[in-house]
This record gives structure tokens, C-alpha cells and sequence, in this order.
């Protein structure tokens, strides 16, 4: 599904250049459960974020499902993002002003979902998420476990290919962050394909295979069976 070939980024400010991440190659499979860690500013969220195509390389070569997306246009690299890949992001990223059905409902109606279709999958989604009670609540009114479910039934409404979090349980206490890695889980073995980024080793222990990173360059990847081995 992914396959990232040299890929480098390169931030320029005026007085200063960060090579956030230096000739990064790795593949991920469709239906794959993949976690990226590393200490603070080696790169992780800078990667995540051109898997995602919400930034482009300064150099190398991202091919998403076989096609060659880093040299694309960012408009129509937002084409392609929609319905293909979401995101779940440590602070929720919802919006306060839309109740819970609506913002769930959001990334449908940029998908032009015909009325009936959207209504469905919406219910459908906040039943998943074990988050149905709470539709006509807002965000501000809900714990931070309950938002993050919000977050996710948002994510995959549109039944992307692939989930890319942002530390998912960063903001939540371990019992909560504990039944949102459950879901995670569960929706990888659906089949939806999830790459995410984490500091916690708990949380790493969900994925199939750990990407580590230091100073922009992977130095490590281990299957769960050695990453258990070398941990524990
Ligand atoms: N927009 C930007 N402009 C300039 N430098 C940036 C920008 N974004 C990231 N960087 C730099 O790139 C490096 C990698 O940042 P990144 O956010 O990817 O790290 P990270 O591993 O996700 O860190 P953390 O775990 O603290 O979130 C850092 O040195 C950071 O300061």
C-alpha cells in the first residue's frame, strides 16, 4: 500500500535549516498495524504527516496504492486524501461549534453521500464507537475518551484505506487510552490499514511491527514478536 522510497524533508526557516527526516525507505502492507516512535523531534509527526499527504517531501519518492503522489499538486493531492486516507489526532480535532452526529457526518458531506446513505453510516459509525447516546452532545461536553471516539467514528466514516494517528492516547488516562487502542484494534483486523505514532511502549505493543526513528532516519524496525523480545 505505502512504499517510500529515499524520502527526505527538509524545513528551512531564515536562519535556520532541520533535515526532519534523511533518506527514509519503508513499506507497509494493506492491512498492516504499524507504529513509528522515536524521541522528541526525530521526525515522526513530519512523516506521518507526508503519509498523509498533508505535506509533500523536499525529496525522494511516495507511492500510495502504486501511485507516485509526492510530486503531486497540493489540490490534487487533497483529492486523492479524500476517502483514501483520515487521521485520529492526539487532541481530538473536533469541532466544538457541530454536535457529535454532525461532525461525524462532516467528511460524508464532502464526499457528497446522498441523504439516506450519510444518515446510515453516521448511526452506523457513532454505534461502532459505542458513542450513539451522546449524538446530540457537543465535544465540550464529553470526557476525552468520548471524544476520541467521536474522533474516530469521524475518521472512519468514509472507510478510508488507510488511518494514520497522532498519538492517539496522548491526552487520555491509561484505563481510557486502553479501550481506544481496543477500537483501534479491532478496526485493524477489519482491515482498515493503521500507521501510528506513538511514545508509549503499552500502545506499541497493539501494532504488528514498530518503525523507530532517531534524528530523521529509521534505525530500527522489529515484528512484534522481537520488539517483545527486546522490551520485556
Ligand atoms: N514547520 C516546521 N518548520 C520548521 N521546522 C520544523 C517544522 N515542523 C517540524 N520541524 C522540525 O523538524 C523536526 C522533526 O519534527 P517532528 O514534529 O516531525 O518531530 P516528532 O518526532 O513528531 O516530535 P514530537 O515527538 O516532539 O512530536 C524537529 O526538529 C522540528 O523542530
Amino acid at each position: 500500500m505505502i512504499k517510500v522510497e529515499n524520502l527526505s524533508k527538509v524545513f528551512q526557516t531564515e536562519e535556520v535549516e532541520t533535515t526532519a527526516l534523511n533518506k527514509v525507505n519503508l513499506e507497509i502492507k494493506e492491512g498492516e498495524f504499524v507504529a513509528i516512535m522515536g524521541p522528541s523531534g526525530c521526525g515522526k509527526s513530519t512523516l506521518l504527516n507526508i503519509l498523509g499527504m498533508l505535506d509533500s517531501p523536499t525529496n525522494g519518492k511516495y507511492y500510495f496504492c502504486e501511485n507516485e503522489v509526492s510530486s503531486l499538486k497540493e489540490k490534487q493531492r487533497n483529492t486523492f486524501r479524500k476517502g483514501n486516507i483520515n487521521f485520529v489526532f492526539q487532541s481530538f480535532n473536533l469541532i466544538d461549534e457541530l454536535s457529535v452526529y454532525k461532525n461525524v457526518e462532516l467528511p460524508l458531506k464532502y464526499l457528497r453521500y446522498d441523504l439516506g446513505k450519510k444518515k446510515k453510516r453516521v448511526l452506523e459509525m457513532l454505534d461502532r464507537m459505542k458513542i450513539g447516546h451522546r449524538r446530540n452532545h457537543y465535544p465540550q461536553q464529553l470526557s476525552g475518551g468520548q471524544q476520541q471516539r467521536v474522533a474516530i467514528a469521524r475518521a472512519i466514516a468514509p472507510n478510508p484505506k488507510l488511518l494514520l494517528a497522532d498519538e492517539p492516547t496522548g491526552n487520555l488516562d491509561s484505563k481510557t487510552g486502553l479501550e481506544v487502542m481496543n477500537l483501534l484494534s479491532e478496526l485493524n483486523a477489519e482491515g482498515t490499514t493503521i500507521v501510528m505514532v506513538t511514545h508509549s511502549e503499552r500502545d506499541a505493543e497493539f501494532a504488528h511491527r514498530v518503525i523507530r526513528l532517531f534524528d530523521g532516519e529509521v534505525t530500527m524496525e522489529s515484528t512484534k514478536k522481537e520488539f517483545a523480545q527486546i522490551e520485556y
